[in-house]
């Protein structure tokens, strides 16, 4: 057997990484960049407004932004926090999602943890009979501080989710993460060496590290993976004391920007078509030319559970 350090210096045994499927159908998403206030029922009602109108105008999947309900604050979320699936919030979208016929990413809500208190920064998604399918929990938490911009430190009231989450939708395999998770490339990664064709992340970047990374985190997760990347923010509100930077995005497997939004209230569209990542990678192959003898494949360390839940194999915990 070769040992590790004659396999690299012998420059024509590369192992290249196997070719994973792509498997979908094309759909039509829509971003709801939702004008979100202080009380939780008119955002409710105006939520349920803004996703039947998208379906209205063909949407299959519909996608509301980072804390919809609520005003994004460290000082609102016990407040607005609620339990899943027994809450307002969550009786709210699998209703809207039944009744606008669409797979709903219900954007993100605080949610109570009743068993132990803990508040979380929960996204959960609804398939077109209101059936809840999937939660993820923000495992990143948004702990930044950024001398003469912004200071914000969600850990002082959220505690951080810890499984990553694939849905498993009719249209293909979506991936999903929580704003600041879209700063952390392996999430991502990941999802598209497991199969999803997208992923989405309701966020609400603010008017310091918006105009700073917004777009170029998502085509940046988009060209490194050759997948769909969706952000969904809320409008922004002069009022409120944290400014959302708004333009909600959609980018295509190639980089590219397919639809997008400046800071006030929108929906926007595009259409999302599995084929064009298969073309992509059959272009551009570097889906296939990774090279796992150099390094490791993150995607090869988790393991997909119940309810789109993905999380580290029982081995590598075990290692930790
Ligand atoms: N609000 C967030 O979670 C993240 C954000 O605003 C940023 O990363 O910038």
């Amino acid at each position: 057997m070769l040992s590790a350090i004659t396999k690299r210096f012998i420059p024509s045994l590369p192992v290249l990484s196997r070719s994973m499927s792509v498997a979908g159908s094309p759909f039509k998403l829509a971003l709801v960049q939702l004008a979100v206030t202080a009380d939780k029922e008119k955002n409710l009602k105006h939520a349920r407004a803004k996703v039947l109108e998208a379906s209205k105008n063909g949407a299959n999947i519909v996608v509301l932004p980072e804390c919809f309900n609520s005003p994004y604050g460290t000082n609102f979320f016990p407040d607005y926090a609620e339990t899943i699936p027994e809450g307002t919030s969550t009786k709210a979208l699998a209703s809207m999602a039944k009744d606008a016929n669409v797979y709903l990413f219900g954007g993100s809500i605080p949610e109570k943890e009743e068993a132990t208190g803990k508040i979380f920064n929960t996204l959960t998604v609804y398939d077109p009979s209101g059936s809840l399918i999937a939660t993820h929990r923000k495992v990143h938490l948004f702990d930044i501080d950024i001398p003469g911009g912004i200071r914000f430190q969600e850990s002082d009231i959220l505690s951080a989710g810890s499984w990553l989450t694939h849905v498993d939708t009719s249209y293909g395999k979506i991936g999903a993460g929580i704003c600041y998770d879209i700063r952390f490339p392996e999430m991502a990664m990941i999802a598209a060496r497991k199969g999803c064709i997208a992923m989405i992340y309701p966020g609400a970047f603010n008017t310091t590290t918006g105009p700073m990374h917004w777009e170029l985190l998502q085509r940046a997760r988009a060209v490194d993976n050759q997948m769909y990347v969706a952000a969904c923010s809320p409008a922004r509100d002069e009022s409120a004391a944290y400014h959302a930077w708004g333009h909600s995005t959609i980018v295509g497997p190639n980089g590219d920007v397919k639809a997008t939004c400046e800071e006030s209230e929108a929906i926007i569209y595009a259409e999302i078509d599995p084929q064009d990542i298969i073309n992509r990678r059959k272009h551009i192959p570097i889906y296939s030319q990774r090279r796992f003898d150099v390094y490791e494949d993150v995607a090869e360390s988790v393991e997909e559970g119940n309810n789109g839940h993905v999380s580290l194999k029982q081995d590598k915990v075990n290692e930790l």
